[in-house]
């Protein structure tokens, strides 16, 4: 019979496989990965034997700092898994976690998932009012009046009938861009006038976008970033809210009293970007506002603008069912969360299309069927070029913008037949799963047709094909600006490839880093010819 005590601590420069110890041969054994551990006499195991990578957080906390593994967040974990199994524990500072990446044991978490809390980066004690006001509005918010107020504001984001009224402002502004980008191929890029091409990084180009294509949908109006003059005050929001992603993750690992001497210039920074960001929202909300009660003064009197789109700030304000700071909280969270989740991926898909121009070709052709067919409505042409939204769904399994889904269960619960007490923080690991070849044939071809397969559509459902594209979260919780990204990215790219060939110099893998968000190390550049 083979003990099966696992070793209790691993590090993720081990071999692959778990360390056990062979009661009857007196010898250690390495158990390959993936095996499910069974207790003695099939018992569940306790929480305590979870494979762990360091009992003290403190002496976790040293090497990660040291070792710079913040950055590298996502490699660790996958190097964890690859040595350790699909289940381990990891004390950092003051975060303790279970972290799992497979399917059928993130289905089990979501389970059991409850109104849980949300992780606050944001302090009540932050410098201005509105950012204590966004604190107070939204992230310390919980429970039932929490889930009320979300359902209010899923009305307005996530239901087919707002995201069909807010789908043709993203089209319009993906098609200003495609323009602005032809005007510049065609004045900087070389060869023969009318085939110009032109190599660049597009991703400052591709912020301006996100920014533009959010401030169109949550107040209904454009900001003028494709102009040759677009406003300093845009760009300085873009910086703040890479400051605030950038500094958010060293915070999440140390006790407010440690924060407070070593990590006070970075609490200093990320609460200076997140004054910039609120006031930033607060001036614009202000503006929507009064644009919004001048145009309805005028609306009455004419009989206009009875029906017209006035974004999601406007919906809202009509409705009054949340209040004003609410409505603030969460306008401000939607600017925040709106920005770098679509630039980032759209930076991997230019690249992913560039390197793997076969998978361009089928996509392009797809899309120019379907346009044509559509007779260029945009919803119409979405519903006709699945490839589409299996590009990105192909580039978030390769690309987490959130490399974990976190959730605390409220109930007791058994992962890997060990044993989860309630309250415990579970994270699902979203980067490891996209790449595993357990969960995904050929995992590292770049495939949008993938998705289209009955067995990895379905991913709410529980079968074989379940919980497996999981990048936008899951449930009460997942994310509130998923239909504006999903629809703002496949129009964006569906106007490039009707516009464009891509291609790289190099198809050599890039290399990513982690601040808070998955991105580029450094920005690929991405060769644009006029088609
Ligand atoms: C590819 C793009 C994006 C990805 C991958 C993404 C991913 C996520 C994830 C994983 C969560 C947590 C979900 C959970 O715990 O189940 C989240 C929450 C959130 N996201 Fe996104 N997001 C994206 C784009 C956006 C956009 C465009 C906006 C705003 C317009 C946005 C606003 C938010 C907000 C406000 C939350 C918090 C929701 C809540 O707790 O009620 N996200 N997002």
């Amino acid at each position: 019979m083979i003990g099966t005590q696992p070793s209790k601590c691993v590090s993720a420069g081990e071999p692959q496989g778990t360390l056990i110890h062979d009661a009857a041969h007196t010898q250690t054994v390495l158990q390959p990965t993936g095996v499910r551990k069974r207790g003695v006499d099939g018992q569940v195991r306790s929480f305590e034997e979870i494979p762990h990578t360091g009992r003290s957080g403190w002496v976790n906390l040293v090497k990660f700092w040291r070792e710079d593994r913040f950055r590298q967040l996502h490699k660790h974990m996958e190097r964890t898994f690859n040595a350790v199994g699909p289940i381990y524990r990891e004390h950092v500072g003051t975060h303790s976690s279970v972290n799992i990446m497979l399917p059928s044991d993130i289905a089990e978490l979501f389970r059991s998932e409850g109104l849980h809390p949300r992780r606050m980066t944001l302090q009540p004690w932050a410098t201005h009012r509105e950012t204590r006001q966004l604190s107070k509005g939204v992230f310390l918010k919980n429970g039932e009046e929490w889930r009320s107020d979300r359902l209010l504001l899923n009305k307005e984001v996530m239901m087919s009938a707002p995201v069909k009224r807010f789908l043709p402002l993203l089209d319009e502004v993906a098609m200003d861009f495609c323009q602005m980008l032809r005007a510049r191929v065609e004045r900087e890029g070389r060869g023969e006038e009318g085939k110009r091409s032109l190599t660049m990084d597009p991703s400052p180009d591709l912020f301006r976008f996100a920014l533009e294509a959010s401030c169109h949908v949550i107040y209904g109006e454009r900001i003028g970033l494709f102009s040759s003059s677009p406003s300093m005050e845009s760009q300085k929001f873009i910086w703040a809210v890479e400051r605030m992603l950038a500094t958010t993750p060293p915070l999440l690992y140390l006790p407010p009293r440690l924060m407070l001497r070593i990590g006070a210039p970075l609490w200093t920074q990320h609460a200076s970007a997140w004054d910039h960001i609120c006031s930033h929202a607060e001036a614009r909300i202000q503006k929507g506002c009064q644009r919004l009660s001048s145009s309805q003064a005028q609306g009455s009197e004419a009989g206009a603008a009875v029906g017209q789109y006035t974004g999601v700030l406007g919906q809202l304000m009509e409705k009054r069912q949340l209040s004003l700071d609410l409505i603030k909280a969460n306008i401000t969270e939607l600017m925040a969360g709106g920005v770098d989740t679509t630039a980032v991926p759209l930076q991997f898909a230019l690249f992913e299309l560039g390197r793997n121009p076969e998978v361009q070709e089928r996509v392009r052709q797809q899309v120019r069927t379907s346009w044509t067919q559509a007779g260029r409505d945009p919803q119409k042409a979405l519903q006709g070029a699945p490839l589409l939204k299996g590009l990105i769904k192909e580039i978030l399994r390769l690309y987490p913008v959130g490399t974990t889904v976190q959730r605390y269960p409220i109930k007791d619960i058994v992962l890997q037949n060990y044993h989860i007490p309630a309250g415990t923080m579970v994270q699902a690991c979203l980067y490891p799963l996209g790449r595993s070849a357990e969960v995904f044939e050929d995992p590292l071809r770049f495939d949008p047709g993938r998705w289209g397969s009955s067995r990895e559509e379905g991913q709410r459902g529980e079968g074989p094909g379940g919980f497996r594209s999981l990048a936008f979260g899951f449930g009460a919780r997942q994310c509130v600006g998923r239909r504006i990204a999903e629809n703002e990215m496949q129009l964006l790219l569906m106007h490039i490839l009707l516009s464009f060939h891509l291609s790289v110099s190099s198809s050599e893998d890039i290399k990513t880093t982690c601040t808070l968000i998955l991105q580029p190390e450094t920005p690929p550049r991405i060769t644009f010819r006029k088609l």
